[in-house]
């Protein structure tokens, strides 16, 4: 019966695809390893096109590479429904803003745009640059040009800048260097991977069979305490400051914004305060997506830099013009927008690793998006790696070229989507950019980058990892050697 519905399905489409198996449809032409998942994906664009469907088991699958249907799909204020495999962070993240739907999705999302305000925004900054300061020490203790894994040491850094920003504590990753909490969440979000990419360990009598579940229930146990002592400590603060509502100004001296978790804890919806799950779960769902997705932007820029010295004299230039003399001293605020190279070196190196690879919207009912049909059911994929690495929409998209974004030939909106776009789109992403700024702007002020021949073996995780870490070698920038 499922088959002859996986056929009937595919009959009424017009997206191209392989033929489906009886049961598996084309569940055995996944298994493969994470590192080899987005080849794989890239074997199936080259085969059937910017389009393409499979079936896992019974569910439909329609992969998405292109910018024509790329905006039909993100721009749409009814396709905000999280395709299934979303399902599989439940455990984890339950019904944060990410993974959430529906009135409850459109509430939160309203209700957290305002701790996102620049007002709010601003007051971060001193954060970010303290923390990125930390890591600068760190690595200059390192710096002697050979390999430096920059993923574990950046990790804490924004860890650090996620919990004192929007969370208003310290947690001190950086401080005590082996972070657990860093360790369990690179767990739990390699066993969801495993999940939405093996079909078989989908079905949750299947995954819950495997050893998988009980590293999973010690990864959970262990972050989700992390996440009730960052609440209990923010409790606690307000309370010895006596603050029980959010009327007046903040601690910030600006009125009617607060930062994120004091919103949570002291606003009102509809009537009531939020309930402690619910707390707790945009916790973990900021928390996650505040720390993993920038950390994977910082140090795949300061990858790409490395290998391209004339970009990084480029953006060295451009440091000193702003600094001057006082190339030690930390960014004003509007400085930060003066950073017009290392914007679009920013840009072009999410371009090439979108620190979110792929997204995924059901298809609550049978409807026509961007000109394909799809059945009710049906789970859409933007694959925003291909995307971004479709030589239709980039010109040479191999090469690492940031004035691509300077030039008016960068002009369809919907073909650099690395924060989405639309009503789902990333609701950090002033944060990510303020924050990745402020590191990068740190680092290259102090250090020479050089490449060390080591080539990261990608894998779309839930973010973009490597399988052998992300190396760059580092040289102190002396008086001396400052300039080439
Ligand atoms: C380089 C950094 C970042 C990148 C590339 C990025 C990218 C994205 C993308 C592509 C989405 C859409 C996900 C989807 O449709 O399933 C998203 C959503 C989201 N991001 Fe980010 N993000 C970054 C940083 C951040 C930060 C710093 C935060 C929080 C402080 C954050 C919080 C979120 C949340 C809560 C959502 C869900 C929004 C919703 O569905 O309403 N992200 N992000």
């Amino acid at each position: 019966v499922s088959w002859w519905s996986m056929l009937n399905r595919i009959c009424k489409s017009n997206v191209p695809g392989p033929f489906p198996l009886p049961i598996i449809g084309n569940a055995h032409q996944f298994v493969v390893r994470s590192t080899e998942f987005l080849g794989l994906l890239k074997s199936f664009t080259d085969k059937y096109g910017d389009v393409f469907r499979v079936h896992f088991f019974s569910y439909p699958y329609v992969l998405i590479s292109h910018p024509k249907y790329a905006e039909a799909l993100v721009s749409s204020a009814d396709l905000i429904t999280k395709g299934r495999s979303y399902s599989f962070l439940k455990a984890w993240l339950g019904e944060g803003l990410l993974t959430a739907s529906g009135p409850r999705w459109r509430l939160h999302r309203k209700f957290l745009t305002p701790a996102f305000h620049f007002n709010i925004l601003q007051n971060f900054l001193p954060v970010f640059c303290k923390n990125s300061e930390i890591l600068r020490d760190k690595i200059r203790r390192l710096a002697d040009g050979q390999p430096i894994d920059l993923f574990p040491i950046t990790a804490l850094a924004a860890l650090d800048n996620v919990a004192e920003s929007i969370m208003g504590v310290s947690v001190n990753a950086q401080q005590n260097s082996e972070s657990e909490y860093v360790r369990a969440i690179e767990t739990l979000s390699q066993i969801t991977t495993l999940r939405m990419q093996i079909p078989l360990l989908g079905e949750d009598f299947v995954f819950n069979l495997t050893p998988y579940k009980k590293k999973q229930d010690i990864a959970l146990e262990l972050v989700h305490g992390q996440t009730k002592k960052v609440i209990e400590a923010r409790r606690c603060e307000l309370e010895k400051n006596n603050k029980t509502n959010i009327s007046g100004t903040n601690e910030y001296g600006i009125k009617n914004k607060h930062a994120f978790l004091d919103l949570l804890l002291l606003a009102e919806i509809d009537g009531k305060l939020i309930d402690e799950q619910s707390v707790r779960e945009e916790v973990d769902t900021f928390m996650f997506e505040g720390h993993d997705t920038t950390t994977s932007g910082i140090v795949y820029t300061l990858f790409c830099l490395s290998k391209h010295p004339d970009i990084q004299e480029k953006l060295y230039e451009e440091q000193l013009t702003i600094f001057g003399e006082e190339m030690d001293r930390t960014p004003a605020y509007n400085e930060l927008a003066q950073m017009k190279v290392l914007e679009l070196v920013i840009k072009e190196s999410l371009r090439m690793y979108p620190s979110v690879p792929l997204i995924e919207r059901l298809i609550t009912k049978d409807a026509e998006v961007g000109g394909l049909k799809l059945s009710k059911g049906t789970s859409v994929v933007l694959n925003i790696f291909q995307m971004h690495r479709n030589p239709e929409v980039f010109e040479k998209p191999l090469e690492f070229i940031p004035e691509r974004f300077d030039s008016l030939e960068h002009k369809n909106p919907f073909s650099w989507l690395a924060f989405s776009a639309g009503p789902r789109n990333c609701i950090g992403q002033k944060f990510a950019m303020m924050e990745i700024k402020v590191t990068l702007s740190t680092i290259v002020r102090s250090f020479k980058l050089v490449p060390v021949d080591i080539e990261p073996i990608l894998c779309a995780d839930l973010i973009l990892r490597s399988q052998n870490g992300v190396k760059v070698g580092f040289l102190p920038r002396t008086q001396s050697n400052s300039k080439t």
